[in-house]
């Protein structure tokens, strides 16, 4: 176990996102903290993957701040190489499950060959893919190019893992996978970001809630409270499945 994600808290400081002159993050405060696995929800369009991307720096925010409270002693460059993201269509390479892996490392520059062979290995066994190894990445199932997608960023050991809808349209059995890798990379000391629709899944891994509704966070609430009493009448319209408006 590395020690516990060292960049964090992260800020938000009225975070705004604006495309012409439509606002779609609305100036958006909060502290997301090292100890907790985050579960940003909401309905379609809300924002949560603008969110996600905010968060993670791949665009800035047209007004606001994002700050790490690392950043004060790592500097930005570190802050950023202590971040992974898996998108919820990955890229991989045309390559074995492996190398995929082994890759991704060697980019990092900070391991040894035989060293990131073991380091892949293991990040492969923690997503259950041992088996898959030496196979072209582009032949795995779609739930098994997530988890091949997820392995490669855990292998990195980050900080702070960013996963953007992680099992959008995969079957029960594949999410129950996903959803296992993901309790071993927090119980490895990752702390986890992640969009989801999937109330059941939500209900599964959250410690807390981001709950999201046109760009506004309307909640940010420890899961029990957020599943038993939502504080607002969207979240709790979401939580019956009824069409937020
Ligand atoms: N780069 C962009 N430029 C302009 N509009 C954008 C951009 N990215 C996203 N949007 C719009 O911002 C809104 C929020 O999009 P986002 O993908 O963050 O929603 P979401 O909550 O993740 O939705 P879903 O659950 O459907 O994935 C949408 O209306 C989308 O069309």
């Amino acid at each position: 176990m590395h020690a516990r994600a060292t960049i964090l808290p992260l800020t938000l400081d009225r975070v705004t996102y604006a495309h012409g002159s439509t606002v779609l993050i609305d100036g958006i405060s909060t502290v997301i903290g090292a100890s907790s696995r985050t579960i940003i929800l909401g309905p379609n369009g809300a924002g949560k993957s603008l969110l996600l991307r905010l968060c993670h720096g791949l665009i800035a925010p047209t007004a606001g701040a994002v700050r790490w409270a690392g950043a004060d002693t790592l500097g930005r460059s570190d802050v950023a190489r202590r971040q992974a993201m898996v998108f919820q269509r990955p890229v991989l390479l045309r390559r074995s499950a492996l190398a995929n892996i082994t890759y991704a490392l060697s980019l990092q520059g900070r391991l040894g060959r035989a060293e990131r062979l073991a380091r892949a290995h293991e990040a492969l066994a923690g997503v259950g893919l041992a088996h898959v190894a030496q196979r072209p990445a582009h032949v795995l199932s779609g739930g098994e190019q997530q988890r091949l997608a997820i392995a490669r960023a855990a292998a990195l050991k980050p900080d702070v893992l960013f996963l953007d809808e992680p099992t959008a349209s995969l079957d029960p059995g594949a999410c129950r996978a996903i959803e296992d890798a993901i309790r071993a990379i927090d119980a490895a000391g990752t702390k986890i970001i992640m969009t989801t629709h999937d109330l059941g899944q939500a209900r599964r891994l959250a410690d807390e809630v981001l709950f999201l509704c046109h760009g506004r966070l309307l909640e940010h609430t420890p899961a029990d409270e957020f599943f038993e009493s939502p504080r607002t009448p969207q979240a709790a319209a979401f939580l019956r499945g009824d069409i937020v408006g």
